[in-house]
C-alpha cells in the first residue's frame, strides 16, 4: 500500500543549507506538499529567523538543518547549533559517507537525518513523519499537563508530594463549607497559604480576609485589636475604632498562631465563637458578626491543653477539621518544583532568565531546611540576588551559607556527584519514594551529562521524550 502524502498547510519549516539552488528546489519540492518553507544560507541567519519566529508566536514546526556551513564549514560548529532550537525537531543534512556525523548529531537532540544527495520522496516522508511525530508529542504533553492540573493548583501551594496533593484536596473539599479549620504544623510549611486558599475557594471570597498574628500582638493591646474600642475607652481611645472581628465580619478570620494567646484573651474568644456576639471595648453595644474561622500554630496544642497552657473548649471549638503541614525533610520530592516555581517568579519579578546549577540544585535536594519552605525560599532568593552571571553556582550559595565553607559540602565539579545511599522508610507510601528516588536519579543522570537529554536517557535507559515528561512532571526543567 503507498502512503500519501498528507497536505500540511500550517506546518512551517526552516531550512538551512548554503547551497541556493539545493534551498530552491527542497523549498518548492516542499511547497508544492503544501508547507510553509523559509530558507536561509548561514546558521547565523537561521538563529535570528528561528528567535524572530518565535517572538512573534509563530515557531516552526521543523528545521532542517545542513552541518557544514559558512563561515568554517566545519560540521562540529553545525553540530553547536542543533542546540540552541531547544524544543523545535531538527533533521540534519549530511553526506553520503557522513554516517557517524548523523549519529553525533542524532546524539545531540536531532531527530532524523537526510544524506544528500537528496530524494525528493524520502524528503518528504521524514519531514511528514517528522511533523506529525512532533504534534503528537505536543499534544500528549498538553494533555498531561491538564491531567496534572489538579483544582487548588493555582493557589499557590506548590507541590507534588503526597501530603502536599493530600492537603490541596482536602482544601478543595472543605473550602465551600462552614466548618472552622484548624492548621497545625511546624514553622514555614505554607500554612498561612492554606489559609489563603481555603478563603479564596469559598463562598466568602469577595469578603474580607483578616490575619491576625496572635503572637505578635502584645497580650495588654490584644483585646482591643479584636473587639475594637469605643471612643474614651482608656488614655489614647481618641475615637471609635472597629476591631479586626468586626472588620472579619460575612469573611473569614484568620488566627494564626493561635498557641501564644494568652488564656484571659483565650476566653473572651471563645464566648465570641460561641454566641457570635461580643461588646467593644468600652461600648454598650453588641456587635453580631458572622465569621468563618480558620485558625494556624506550630505548636502541639494537645500538649499544650494537658499541660493547662491552652483551654480545652477553645481548642475543641476551633478544631473543627484539622489540616496538618509536614516538614519538608519528610517530602523532599516538593523541593525541585518549589525551587522552580521561587525561580520563575524571582525572573518574572526581576526581569531575569536565572538557572540554577546542577550542583545547586543537588545541593537544595539534599540539604536539611530546618527553617522549611520558608528558609528554602530566602535562600534561593538571596542568591539569585547576588548571582552576577546567568545561573547561580555553589560560588553564590557559599557567599551566603558560611556552613559550605566549613563543612566542604558542596562538590567540586559534577563528575564527583553521588548518589547518596537509599534510606528506606517504611512508614512512608511506595509511590511517593519511588518518585524521590526517580528525581535523584534523573538530576544525577543530567549532570554527569552536562544537562545533555539524550545522553541522560540513554544512561537512565528510558527514551529521551520519557525523560522529558518526567522533566516536566517534577518541575526539574
Ligand atoms: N507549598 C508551598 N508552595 C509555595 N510556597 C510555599 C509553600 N509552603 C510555604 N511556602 C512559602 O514559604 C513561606 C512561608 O509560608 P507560610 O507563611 O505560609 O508558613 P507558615 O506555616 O504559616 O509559617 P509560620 O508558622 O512561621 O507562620 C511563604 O513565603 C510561602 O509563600
Amino acid at each position: 500500500m503507498t502512503k500519501q502524502i498528507v497536505k500540511q498547510a500550517s506546518a512551517k519549516l526552516l531550512l538551512v543549507d548554503d547551497e541556493r539552488a539545493f534551498c530552491e528546489l527542497c523549498s518548492l519540492w516542499l511547497e508544492q506538499a503544501g508547507y510553509e518553507v523559509v530558507s536561509c544560507g548561514d546558521g547565523q541567519q537561521a538563529e535570528l529567523e528561528f528567535l524572530k519566529a518565535e517572538a512573534a508566536g509563530e515557531s516552526f514546526d521543523l528545521i532542517i538543518h545542513d552541518l557544514a556551513l559558512p563561515p568554517t564549514f566545519k560540521p562540529e560548529d553545525g553540530l553547536a547549533y542543533l542546540k540552541r532550537y531547544r524544543s523545535t525537531p531538527v533533521v540534519v543534512l549530511t553526506g553520503h559517507d557522513e554516517r557517524s556525523l548523523a549519529l553525533r548529531a542524532i546524539e545531540l537532540g536531532a531527530e532524523d537525518f537526510i544524506a544528500k544527495p537528496v530524494d525528493p520522496d524520502f524528503l518528504k516522508v521524514i519531514v511528514q513523519r517528522t511533523v506529525e511525530k512532533h504534534r503528537l508529542l505536543q499534544q500528549v504533553q498538553t494533555l498531561e499537563d491538564e491531567l496534572q492540573k489538579r483544582p487548588g493548583d493555582e493557589l499557590g501551594l506548590v507541590g507534588v508530594s503526597q501530603s502536599t496533593q493530600a492537603i490541596r484536596e482536602l482544601i478543595t473539599r472543605i473550602a465551600p463549607t462552614q466548618v472552622p479549620v484548624f492548621i497545625q504544623g511546624p514553622s514555614g510549611t505554607g500554612k498561612e497559604i492554606i489559609a489563603n486558599a481555603i478563603h479564596a475557594l469559598s463562598g466568602r471570597s469577595d469578603q474580607a480576609f483578616i490575619s491576625v498574628h496572635c503572637g505578635a500582638i502584645p497580650a495588654e493591646l490584644l483585646e482591643s485589636e479584636l473587639f475594637g474600642y469605643k471612643k474614651g475607652a482608656f488614655t489614647g481611645a481618641e475615637k471609635d475604632r472597629k476591631g479586626l472581628l468586626e472588620m472579619a465580619d460575612k469573611g473569614t478570620l484568620f488566627l494564626d498562631e493561635i498557641g501564644e494567646m494568652p488564656l484571659a484573651m483565650q476566653v473572651k474568644l471563645l464566648r465570641v465563637l460561641q454566641e457570635g456576639s461580643f461588646y467593644p471595648v468600652g461600648s454598650r453595644e453588641l456587635v453580631t458578626i458572622d465569621v468563618r474561622l480558620v485558625s494556624a500554630t506550630n505548636r502541639d496544642l494537645p500538649l499544650a491543653v494537658q499541660q493547662g497552657e491552652f483551654r480545652d473548649d477553645l481548642y475543641y471549638r476551633i478544631k473543627g477539621l484539622t489540616v496538618t503541614t509536614q516538614r519538608l525533610d519528610e517530602r523532599r520530592e516538593d523541593i525541585p518544583p518549589l525551587l522552580r516555581s521561587f525561580l520563575d517568579r524571582y525572573n518574572e519579578q526581576h526581569n531575569t532568565q536565572l538557572t540554577l546549577s546542577p550542583e545547586v540544585l543537588e545541593w537544595f535536594n539534599h540539604t536539611d531546611w530546618p527553617g522549611n519552605v520558608r528558609e528554602l525560599k530566602n535562600t534561593l532568593e538571596s542568591a539569585a540576588a547576588i548571582s552576577l552571571g546567568q545561573q547561580i553556582t555553589m560560588q553564590e550559595l557559599a557567599l551566603i551559607r558560611s556552613d559550605l565553607i566549613q563543612n566542604d559540602a558542596f562538590p567540586a565539579s559534577t563528575s564527583s556527584m553521588t548518589i547518596s545511599p537509599l534510606e528506606v522508610n517504611l512508614d512512608k507510601p511506595l509511590e511517593e519514594q519511588v518518585s524521590a528516588l526517580e528525581i535523584r536519579l534523573i538530576q544525577a543522570a543530567m549532570a554527569a551529562n552536562d544537562n545533555n537529554k539524550t545522553r541522560s536517557a540513554q544512561q537512565l535507559g528510558i527514551t529521551r521524550q520519557g525523560l522529558i515528561n518526567k522533566i516536566n512532571r517534577y518541575g526539574l526543567g
